[in-house]
């Protein structure tokens, strides 16, 4: 259905303008679907809705599905991806912003759909940000570099308050295609997570 290798700027950003309100309305579904508290009149009225709304985007299909893809300029696009796939509700709304060649950091508001415990973001989505945020530095923006986690340590020092988060990650040396790289996530009373991970290089 869409070919990234064969699309202008132009044309990603317009695909992009069309999805990306769809992936925020199903997180505000989400959202809404996790405080709500009415009788079942209303819950039956919405969940047909919803019902309808699948029926209607299942009748057209995309041909392919893609995680991430390319464009001739070489601009990354995350499509379907869990880590920050634009068209993925299930991703955590990730915007990666480089602050320099080995150093990135991102500012993300995490609600109730990431609950472990209560009030607070549940681990595994710590790690998830922290893995996402770490590989994005490491593979430095570019398909020569791209790199998968080997491994990752994190250190939970106290629970992550939902809410509003900085998460930032720097690379602290590489050794051939090994690159160590250590970030933490803070939420408003400071960090609470820290991450050192291993990544490795992919061979072309
Ligand atoms: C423009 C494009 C931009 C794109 C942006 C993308 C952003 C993406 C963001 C994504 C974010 C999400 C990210 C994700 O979620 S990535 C998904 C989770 N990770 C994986 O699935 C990775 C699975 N593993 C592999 O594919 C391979 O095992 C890898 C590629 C890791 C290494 O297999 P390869 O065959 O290449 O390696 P080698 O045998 O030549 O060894 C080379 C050296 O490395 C050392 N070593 C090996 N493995 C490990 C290990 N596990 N820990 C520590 N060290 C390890 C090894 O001892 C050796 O060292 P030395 O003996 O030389 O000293």
């Amino acid at each position: 259905m869409w070919d990234f290798a064969e699309m202008s700027s132009d044309e990603v950003a317009s695909l992009r303008a069309r999805y990306e309100p769809l992936t925020q309305s199903i997180r505000e579904l989400i959202d809404a679907a996790l405080h709500v508290d009415a009788d079942n009149q209303v819950v039956d009225q919405a969940k047909a809705q919803i019902d309808a709304a699948a029926e209607l985007l299942r009748a057209h299909p995309a041909s392919t599905r893609q995680g991430m893809a390319l464009t001739p300029e070489g601009e990354s696009i995350p499509w379907d991806n869990l880590g920050n796939g634009i068209r993925n509700p299930l991703a955590p709304p990730l915007v990666v912003e480089h602050t320099g060649p080995t150093s990135a950091r991102i500012d993300v508001e995490l609600g109730a759909a990431y609950e472990g415990p209560p009030g607070h973001v549940h681990g595994g989505y710590c790690a998830l940000v922290l893995d996402q945020i770490l590989g994005e530095v490491a593979s430095r923006g570019s398909i020569e570099t791209v790199a998968a986690t080997g491994t990752i340590s994190l250190r939970y020092l106290r629970p992550t308050k939902l809410g509003r988060l900085h998460v930032e990650a720097e690379i602290q040396r590489t050794e051939g295609r090994k690159i160590f790289i250590t970030g933490h996530i803070a939420d408003e009373d400071g960090t609470t997570v820290t991450a050192e991970g291993l990544f490795i290089v992919l061979r072309q």
